[in-house]
């Protein structure tokens, strides 16, 4: 299902974030990167020093995962929940702005490694179960991707 990652028949990506410093003057509310949930198989996130990443748990309220040492956050996609037939969820997930005026004077990068099935995929619930319709995996993330520059 991933033999193909590095090739152009699987979009697995390696994407380099960079979230300049805060401004002055911010909306309300105003995120570093909104409320989603990535598409794929699985998400290995790499963060520098400066917090921000929130996750949604269970119970429906955000909560911070900061950069601890040595420690990569991993997420989990929407092809694996729907292939897992809801087995494992693919969490919401944001970037928030820092507290403190120390931390919005600097940047934030992160490193984002997208793992995704072949493009030519055909992704159906494991457990036969049908809950989700299959799906052409390539077509399902390009058309997610799509839909997020149309926004
Ligand atoms: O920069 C981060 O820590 C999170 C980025 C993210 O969730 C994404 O690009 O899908
Ligand atoms: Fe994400």
């Amino acid at each position: 299902m991933h033999s193909l990652i590095g090739t152009r028949a699987n979009i697995t990506s390696l994407t380099a974030l960079h979230y300049p410093p805060v401004p002055e003057h911010v909306s309300e509310g105003q995120l570093r990167c909104g409320e989603h949930t990535d598409f794929g198989t699985i998400t290995l996130l790499f963060q520098d020093e400066v917090p921000g990443l929130e996750v949604l748990n269970r119970h429906g309220r955000y909560i911070p995962a900061p950069p601890l040492p040595n420690t990569v956050v991993v997420n989990i996609g929407d092809l694996m929940q729907r292939w897992t037939a809801d087995g494992i969820v693919s969490n919401k997930h944001r970037v928030v702005l820092p507290d403190t005026e120390a931390l919005r004077k600097v940047s934030r990068r992160s490193l984002a490694f997208f793992v995704n099935p072949n493009d030519d995929a055909v992704i159906t619930c494991l457990d036969d179960s049908g809950k989700y319709e299959p799906v052409n995996a390539g077509e399902y993330v390009k058309g997610k991707i799509a839909a997020l520059t149309k926004e």
